[in-house]
């Protein structure tokens, strides 16, 4: 690890790097990632630290340890939380079915934070012996947004080099000052990148480096490759990251995340007819306007056979029933919904749309019976479960274009209820 890094060594191994993410080969070698989440977030001004905000109904940590949890070459999953936190981040564990994930008390700073951590990989309680990864990655359990590939590349680079981390280029320009407050001199921005995680290293390396390192280090030190490299001589590997790694760590970047999760949830739906000809024509039509608002839809007649596999697929579903209520169907689909503990991480969304024809097919006329009511009742419920009810209805035509206009009208409200998920509108029957 000692060794120089000889000419064009980085490009032979980002090859290899390529080779491995597009062949996509399996991890060998063990690999446990810790998430340093024992900070107070001062600077959200907020009460609560940041990593247990709460958008969508979940904390911000569950979310990043979901992300982990789905990349199956990591072993084990690593904590490390305040003193005060640990029942916290125990029922946050349970609540949200976290599992292999080991919580750890955390330190006065991040670096002695993330220390606890990593030590807790090869030393058990009271100091017994574990079997220690091969590569560790540290990664700030307030970025919540990293890709299984980027994982492995930093992995990769890790077990290569020593140590790998993310750089993104710098967004200003860096300057310095005297310590009157006036500009001393700023560097060329070109030459410098901004530090980010994940970070990944030969656990040895990291597990050195820290016993190695000083109280200064521990006190101010802000960067795991710098002690890797003073203490180590490992130089690490940079690999350019994608924006979504940024760190949250302002009030606004939590509504960040928020939009980032809703947008993702957002990008399609399914609708379910029934079978009948009328609502499987409006089905039809609101795919071809809800795909020119790019939202992909999906019509089926029920949800049974091969399509009941929407309901693991989908985040959201809309019902459209005519005239007589299919409300036992919205309900049907609630329970298979709650059955299948669809909601569990992120909220599932069903819209039900009421479309009303009179008897002579020509105007709308049927007033809506106890449906509202039974409605609110429903969605009141459901939302408890982090199912969120609406209801659009709206009148058939036989005009071409008042009926276009409608039809329009439902797709933009479907769309806008997916992005916003709102639960203050949840059971209210809106009219398109
Ligand atoms: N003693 C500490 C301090 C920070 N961290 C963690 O390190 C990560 C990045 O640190 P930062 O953004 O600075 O978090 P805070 O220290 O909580 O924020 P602030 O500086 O605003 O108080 C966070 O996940 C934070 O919880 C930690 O584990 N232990
Ligand atoms: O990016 C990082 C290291 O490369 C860290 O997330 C960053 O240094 C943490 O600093 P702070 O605790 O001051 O936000």
């Amino acid at each position: 690890m000692d060794r120089p890094v000889e000419p064009g060594h980085f490009s032979a191994c980002e090859a290899r790097l390529d080779k491995h993410i597009a062949g996509r080969c399996s991890v060998d070698f063990p690999v446990a990632v810790v998430l340093p989440a024992g900070g107070s977030g001062e600077r959200t001004g907020l009460l609560t630290p940041k990593q247990f905000c709460t958008f969508l109904n979940r904390p911000l940590i569950s979310y990043t340890i979901q992300t982990f949890e789905r990349v199956p070459w990591i072993q084990s999953i690593v904590v490390v939380v305040a003193k005060e936190s640990l029942d916290l981040m125990m029922d946050i564990i349970h609540r949200f079915h976290h599992r292999n994930v080991l919580v750890v008390h955390g330190g006065s700073t991040r670096h002695r934070s993330i220390f606890n951590g990593v030590r807790a990989l090869s030393e058990g309680e009271g100091g017994t012996a574990r079997v220690k990864p091969k590569v560790v990655i540290i990664h700030d359990a307030v970025r919540p947004f990293v890709e299984e590939d980027f994982l492995l590349k930093i992995t990769m680079a890790a077990k290569e080099q020593g140590a790998a981390g993310a750089i993104r280029p710098l967004v200003s320009t860096v300057i310095a000052t005297t310590l009157e407050g006036y500009l001393d001199h700023s560097l060329e921005r070109t030459m410098y990148r901004a530090s980010e995680m994940p970070q990944g290293f030969i656990y040895d390396v990291i597990y050195q480096a820290y016993q190695r390192c000083s109280e200064s280090d521990f006190e101010f030190g802000t960067e795991c490759l710098h002690l890797a490299l003073q203490y180590c001589g490992t130089n690490a590997k940079l690999i350019e990251g994608p924006p979504t790694l940024w760190k949250v760590t302002y009030k606004r970047d939590l509504a960040a995340a928020e939009s980032i999760v809703k947008e993702t949830l957002s990008q399609s739906a399914c609708v379910v007819t029934g079978g009948s000809a009328q609502a499987t024509e409006l089905a039809n039509a609101l795919q071809r306007s809800m795909s020119a608002l790019d939202m992909e839809v999906d019509v089926i007649s029920d949800l049974m056979g091969d399509d009941a596999k929407s309901l693991s697929k989908e985040w959201n579903f809309i019902r459209v029933s005519v005239n007589s209520s299919c409300f036992s169907e919205v309900g049907k689909m609630l329970s298979a919904l709650e059955e299948a503990d669809r909601a569990l991480l992120h909220p599932v969304v069903i819209i039900w749309v009421y479309l009303n024809v009179s008897e002579d097919g020509l105007s709308a006329s049927e007033p809506m019976g106890g449906e509202p009511a039974a409605m609110m009742e429903l969605a009141t419920g459901a939302k408890l479960g982090n199912i969120l009810v609406y209801g659009i209805q709206l009148h058939h035509s036989k005009e071409a274009t008042l009926w276009g206009r409608s039809v329009e009208k439902v797709a933009q409200m479907s769309c806008a209820l997916i992005r916003d998920r709102s639960p203050a509108l949840t059971g209210q029957l809106l009219q398109a």
